[in-house]
């Protein structure tokens, strides 16, 4: 479990985190989202013990992260930003390192090893020295480190960040098997990554939190939440039929693909409705779809809106 208490970092005038708190249970990947600066590997840093708060506290499997550092970091395996340091060592080198200082002895090491460089697709870089690694195989080994000790929590700050699409879905399969009975903050940028992992999510902006909720709950405040789009090319499908649907609250054509969205007025159901009046009037229309709801829109809505400014948990 990873449990912040108004945590909380200032540099100079900058609160760049400012009064966190967040609790993740066992069986939880939650996703940290947020702008660029908005204080997410600060937050983690001090999580991990890399940082001192100027006040409040951080946990992991109830170790506090300042005054019982050798237990917290035990149970926490960590990805920081960017690479591995140790750079001048080999893959093989720096695991090896790593097993040792992590207390891991003998065969059951070995067999520890060679288990995660087979998850990480790591044997035909062994012997390569990790500055001459590209980005996303130095991901790779980071990621590697991170899990080697088997820990209950894993904290990784963009863990998919400089992987190519074959890459990124492999780390996530590995992520999702190990969420089943770890504790998981994920820190990232990617929305899609959001869905592929999350169960949950916190979003902050200048440091503050302002939302703590599923995915599902968030698409749910998107104003597409329920729309109805579909693709009508010269059917003569006009936007005043569909407006004047008693159920409907709105209609956008696309100006680049003429793609239309109806949108509902609120808590109204409209695909049944739309596709009954498409039926009567005979016209020809592809790829229906009822949207869940945009988390792109929804992101840059309370990260960008008065919510940011205010700081408003919701
Ligand atoms: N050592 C430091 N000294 C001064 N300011 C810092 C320091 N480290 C971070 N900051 C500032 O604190 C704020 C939060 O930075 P942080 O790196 O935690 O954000 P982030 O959400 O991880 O951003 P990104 O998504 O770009 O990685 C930023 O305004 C950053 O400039």
């Amino acid at each position: 479990m990873i449990e912040t208490d108004k945590l909380t970092r200032c540099y100079g005038n900058l609160t760049a985190v400012d009064a966190l708190s967040i609790r993740v249970e066992p069986g939880q990947v939650l996703g940290l989202l947020g702008p660029n600066g908005a204080g997410k590997s600060t937050a983690m840093r001090m999580i991990a013990g890399f940082l001192v708060p100027t006040s409040g506290s951080a946990r992991v499997c109830g170790y506090d992260a300042m005054r019982e550092p050798l237990k917290a970091k035990r149970a926490l395996g960590y990805l920081p930003e960017g690479a591995p340091s140790y750079g001048e060592m080999t893959v093989r080198e720096f695991l090896q390192f790593i097993v040792r200082i992590r207390g891991l002895r003998g065969e059951a090491g070995y067999r520890r090893m060679d288990a995660v460089v087979q998850q990480l697709q790591l044997d035909e870089v062994l012997g390569l020295g990790i500055d001459t690694l590209s980005k996303g195989l130095r991901r790779r080994v980071g990621l590697a480190q991170a899990i080697l000790h088997d820990p209950p929590v894993l904290m990784l700050d963009e863990p998919t960040d400089g992987l190519d699409p074959n890459q990124k879905h492999a780390v996530r399969q590995l992520i999702d098997m190990m969420a089943r009975d770890r504790t998981i903050l994920i820190s990232t940028h990617l929305l899609e990554e959001v869905h592929a992992l999350c169960n949950r999510v916190v979003i902050i902006a200048r440091g503050k939190l302002l939302a703590d909720a599923t995915p599902a709950e968030l698409e749910a405040r998107s104003r597409y939440h329920g729309a109805v789009s579909f693709s009508a090319p010269g059917s003569g499908m006009s936007q005043e039929m569909l407006g004047r649907l008693p159920q409907v609250a709105g209609v956008e054509i696309d100006p680049l693909d003429g793609r239309i969205t109806v949108f509902p007025k609120p808590g109204a159901r409209i695909l049944e409705p739309v596709e009954r009046l498409l039926r009567e009037q005979g016209l020809e229309v592809s790829e229906i779809q009822l949207e869940r709801g945009r988390l792109d829109e929804v992101f840059r809505q309370i990260t960008s809106g008065d919510d940011a400014s205010r700081g408003v948990a919701a």
